[in-house]
């Protein structure tokens, strides 16, 4: 074969491809493909070749990367987060450790409401400046795409400048970012006593969300305190009529019904899923809703029991994993991290947890076709670790394994030389 790339990735010790013809529900999640001694090929920003270096002989570049042996997987998903708000939230450390559940601190005005308002005071540019920090150092940790929530506005404008944020963050920062609307996220101090006028108001933003392109999901947090299972309902509803997919903070501390109205409502996915019933993991299962796991908020609500994750593999539901990263639950933008809590508390095998963190968190978000594997025609998104395999990411923890992550096929973070 004599072929020119733009850049050949060579001496690749294993290419993890996550190569799929779409998401891996349940027992499929065993199964990835590996090439030991690889090469991969980059044109015009895309995957153009991937194979042993046998297979690449012939092909030509004017630039080469050699990975000395090393690991090289697709970029990292993360479909679940929180990253635009206002302020920090490290004063309630002392709370957890007294006790205070994290409902009771919703309930006082802290919580959610503190960074509401920490979030409205700031402005657009001091929103995009502290975002693009965190997108940062989210790449240099291996996450190429992200979702990223609104949601502590409540109220129209501060819900609109979130938005519009993410909107500039999509146009100038490397990471692939999907815009999630969660107007529903907690109720304002404004409508206390009014949590259905307060939906009405968030209704009436559709519209706009729609017509400027804003978001692409619309998200309710559907708990005890916050917003009904009836209510969530009639919300997503609505959500739907526009076209939105839907997402839902679903059975994250008590087990209300979140999972089964999620996949009811042939939600593209639902979240956290501490409390899903068997019934409820069945339904998701049938309705192809994806499962994102948030293991990392369970560990820093110093909570001890997880979600079920094994027996929503063993029942067939498409099991993703995120950060959560937000102030509050999960200040963290590590998807690493998250992949070794899912090792030890979820019991994930590396093989499920690669699968979630790249096919199913791509899918979760409505990017299937763009992210999370590397096959020929897609996004030139790729870590190369400074490991040797792929069981070695989520087993040496606290670390960040990163050696260099490129972006449609340009390097946009390397931590040193790769011989290093
Ligand atoms: N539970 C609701 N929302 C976030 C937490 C947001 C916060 O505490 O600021 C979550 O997914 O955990
Ligand atoms: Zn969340």
């Amino acid at each position: 074969m004599a072929e020119t790339m733009d850049v050949l990735v060579t001496n690749i010790g294993q290419l993890l491809t996550m190569a799929s013809s779409g998401p891996k529900a349940g027992k499929e999640m065993q199964t990835l493909e590996v090439i030991e001694g690889a090469v991969l090929g980059i044109k015009d920003g895309k995957v153009a070749f991937t194979g042993t270096a046998d297979e690449a002989a012939g092909l030509t570049a004017s630039e080469t990367i050699d990975c000395g042996g090393k690991l090289v997987t697709p970029g990292l998903v993360d479909p679940h987060t929180h990253a635009v708000f206002g302020g920090s939230r490290e004063h309630e450390m002392a709370l957890k450790q007294q006790g205070v559940p994290y409902l009771d601190i919703l309930k006082q005005g802290g919580g959610i409401l503190s960074t509401v308002e920490a979030t409205r005071a700031a402005s657009e540019e001091e929103l995009v400046r502290k975002s693009s920090f965190y997108l940062d150092r989210m790449l240099s940790l291996g996450t190429t795409t992200a979702e990223v929530k609104s949601g502590y506005g409540l109220d129209v404008n501060t819900e609109l400048k979130q938005l519009y944020v993410t909107k500039k963050l999509q146009d100038k920062h490397p990471v692939d970012l999907v815009s999630t609307f969660l107007g529903a996220h907690a109720i304002p101090k404004s409508h206390k006593d009014n949590s259905d006028v307060f939906l009405e108001e968030m209704s009436g933003m559709l519209q706009q969300v729609k017509d400027e392109k804003l978001a692409e999901f619309v998200d309710i947090f559907t708990e005890t305190g916050v917003f009904t299972v009836e209510q969530s309902e009639k919300y997503l509803r609505k959500a739907k009529e526009y076209g939105f997919g839907l997402k839902i903070h679903a059975d994250e501390i008590d087990p209300l019904g979140g999972t089964e109205m999620a996949a009811g409502l042939g939600a593209v996915s639902a979240d956290h899923l501490v409390g899903s019933t068997d019934e409820g993991i069945r339904k998701m299962a049938e309705s192809r809703t994806v499962a994102v796991l948030l293991p990392g908020t369970t560990f820093y609500l110093g909570k001890h029991t997880y979600a079920r994750a094994r027996k929503m593999i063993e029942e067939g539901v498409i099991v993703s994993l995120a950060t959560d990263f937000n102030p509050g639950s999960s200040p963290t933008e590590n998807l690493q991290l998250i992949m070794t809590i899912a090792a030890l508390q979820l019991k994930m095998s590396p093989e499920e947890i690669w699968n979630a963190v790249t096919v199913n968190a791509a899918h979760a978000i409505g990017r299937t076709e763009q992210a999370g594997q590397l096959k020929e025609g897609r996004n030139a998104d790729i870590v190369i670790w400074d490991a040797a395999n792929y069981k070695y990411i989520p087993y040496h923890y606290g670390v960040n394994h990163v050696n260099t992550v490129l972006k449609n096929g340009k390097v946009v973070y390397q931590r040193g030389k790769i011989s290093d």
